[in-house]
């Protein structure tokens, strides 16, 4: 069987806060392909940002702690890497991560065409002309309208869509094969949400560049990601295609997750307004949505594992283990 690219197995990490440990994820296992785009879902303060974060060794530790697991990219341990390490072989070069804010990475004070010459001939060791007709190239790539005109302009001078256009051509500039696109759409109106998104699967198909996708919203993955997995308090709930996750969601929260989808896909999901939100710790041992499940049964007490169901279809749930969605 061919080795998955992005290969993570049983992650736990904690944040140590004033009210002691917290565990932020915990996720058994996910594997992506090379070439595929994968996509997290789940509410705000589930974890997907540290998840991503993890896999680029930028989170902050302390107050974080990675506990146990392992993050193999290209059969590569990251967890085993040191700093200096990640930063000479792999953020920016084999991996890059596309911000929900563009302007957290662009430079303010640099031209566009400034900012990926430079990418460009530190990556390429090449001469300046040479970049600038990359650079150029590259816009076009990401289909920046007037790519020549915007290698002149501030990012302040550019649309929050064609910056973000701007932060992926920054990214495969330097030849980056894997791209985590941390909710990249938030805040841009749903017509340039469209195109960035139709952008982000034209890189996936044409240049087979691996994506992991993150959003609030599943109605952003499913034209995006061919499998996905729905995150609840660090936990992964389901997992699967797509499809099997989208079109025939077989966990109680994926469930409550797809009938909260606001009609906008710029809107975030706000599940509180459908059932009240879980502030409290986890009954120890417990399945991590017991609290808030509506159809749990005795079984649902005790920790449950990720179960096939069929196919590649994962479930983590004590109802769908065998208990009966109405028992
Ligand atoms: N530095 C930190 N110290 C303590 N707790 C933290 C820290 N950073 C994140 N957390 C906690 O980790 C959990 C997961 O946060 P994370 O940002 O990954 O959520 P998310 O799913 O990406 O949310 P959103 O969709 O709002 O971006 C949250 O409970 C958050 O409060």
């Amino acid at each position: 069987m061919e080795r998955p690219y992005l290969h993570i197995k049983d992650l736990k990490i904690n944040f140590h806060t004033f009210e002691g440990v917290k565990t932020v994820l915990n996720v058994d296992e996910i594997k992506i392909k090379k070439g595929e785009a994968f996509g997290i879902i789940g509410e705000s303060g589930t974890g997907k940002t540290v998840l991503a974060l993890s896999i680029m060794k930028l989170l902050e530790m302390p107050p974080g702690e990675i506990e146990s697991g392992e993050i193999l990219l290209d059969g590569d341990d990251l967890l085993k890497k040191s700093i200096k390490e990640m930063e000479r072989e792999i953020r920016g070069k084999k991996v890059s991560m596309i911000f929900q804010d563009p302007m957290s990475t662009l430079n303010p004070v640099y031209t566009i065409g400034q900012q990926l010459i430079n990418v460009i001939r530190e990556s390429k060791k090449c001469d300046k002309n040479t970049a600038y007709t990359e650079a150029v190239d590259m816009l076009n790539t990401v289909k920046l309208p007037d790519a020549e005109r915007a290698m002149d302009k501030y990012p302040h001078e550019l649309s929050g869509g064609q910056r973000q256009r701007v932060i992926i051509a920054l990214a495969l500039s330097c030849g980056a094969e894997f791209l985590i696109a941390d909710e990249p759409t938030r805040n841009l109106d749903v017509t340039i949400q469209a195109g960035i998104l139709k952008l982000i699967k034209e890189l996936q198909t044409n240049l087979k560049v691996t994506v992991l996708f993150i959003a609030n919203n599943p109605g952003l993955i499913s034209a995006t990601c061919n499998d996905a997995a729905v995150l609840y308090k660090g936990e992964i709930v389901e997992m699967g295609t797509t499809k099997e996750v989208l079109r025939n969601p077989q966990h109680p929260y994926t469930f409550t997750l797809l009938n909260a989808v606001p009609k906008d896909k710029d809107t975030r999901i706000d599940l509180s307004q459908v059932i009240p939100p879980d502030d409290t710790n986890i009954i120890r041992g417990s399945c991590v949505y017991y609290n808030r499940c509506t159809n749990k049964i005795a079984k649902c007490e005790k920790n449950q594992k990720l179960i096939r169901l069929e196919g590649t279809h994962y479930v983590k749930c004590g109802i769908c283990n065998g208990g009966g969605m109405n028992e």
